[in-house]
């Protein structure tokens, strides 16, 4: 497919731009730009622009109702953005529907997801795995089980996988999403705020956890609504207040910044 409607922009560093977030198809693996979304009166996704570079873990940091779910909607296909475009892997996927995404390997997490009740840890994770990136690693349809069975090791779950969802404890169940979506092999995870209600000690689990994966070659954006837990573990973070950009840096820029500082003022952010 062709980069689409944005041409890659060879002016990053003019001034004269006017554009100063002018961002191309190729500058990183994940490409958002002037991403709009309203519902109805309002904006909940203003004007966004960022990119992802491939094999870091970006911080994507707002207040509640900032818009980060909607920006993972828009990029992952669930909402269709008003304007704006998002490039994977330098094309144009904007509107592009959920499970062709996936396909590619862009896999997110959910916030609050429904594991099958009956079934047990491992079976739901080989209801997720994908058939066409699997068999194009294997080849092999019996492999599915083994598959499910490696993914729900690779999280910690190994000693848990015939049990129901119902009886893991809830960093348990984060893990099983986090299982579900590994089993799509992606290259590109985007974790809905994985540290909610989670006790210091799982959130540096957590966190090495993610650490691995990107060892082992994904690129992941993790999602938060505060910073504890996250600035050791972010290479950049994004923040957004309001659906629109207030700053982007490394974890001591962001800490340091005036308006992230304002913008949670009375708040448990920093
Ligand atoms: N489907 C929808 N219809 C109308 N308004 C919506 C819809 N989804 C989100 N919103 C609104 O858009 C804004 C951004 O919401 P969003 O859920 O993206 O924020 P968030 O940063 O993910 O918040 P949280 O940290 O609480 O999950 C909010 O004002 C929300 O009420």
């Amino acid at each position: 497919m062709s980069a689409g409607p944005g041409e890659r922009s060879t002016d990053w560093d003019d001034a004269s731009d006017d554009g100063a977030d002018a961002l191309g198809p190729d500058d990183g693996l994940l490409v958002i730009e002037n991403l709009t979304k309203r519902f109805g009166g309002l904006t909940a996704v203003d004007d966004l622009s960022f990119a992802v570079e491939e094999g870091e873990i970006l911080g994507f940091i707002g207040p509640n109702g900032a818009g980060k779910s909607t920006t993972f909607d828009c990029v992952t296909g669930t909402y269709r953005p008003t304007s704006g475009t998002v490039w994977y892997r330098g094309e144009d996927v904007t509107g592009v529907a959920t499970h062709q995404l996936v396909g590619r390997g862009l896999a997110r997490t959910f916030q609050s997801f429904r594991p099958l009740r009956d079934r047990s840890v491992v079976d739901n994770v080989r209801l997720a795995l994908t058939p066409d990136r699997l068999f194009s690693l294997s080849g092999l349809r019996g492999t599915t089980r083994q598959r499910a069975v490696e993914m729900c090791e690779r999280v910690g779950l190994g000693d848990r996988m015939h049990q129901t969802p119902s009886e893991l404890p809830h960093a348990g169940m984060l893990r099983l999403e986090l299982a579900r979506a590994l089993a799509t092999d992606p290259d590109l995870l985007l974790v809905d705020e994985p540290f909610a209600g989670l006790a210091g000690s799982e959130v540096a689990e957590l966190s090495d956890l993610f650490e691995s994966l990107r060892a082992e070659g994904i690129t992941l954006v993790v999602v938060d609504h505060n910073m504890r837990g996250l600035l050791s573990l972010i290479d950049r973070a994004v923040v957004i207040q309001f659906g629109a950009k207030i700053a982007e840096g490394t974890p001591e820029e962001i800490r340091d910044d005036p308006t992230v500082q304002e913008a949670y003022l009375g708040g448990d952010g920093l």
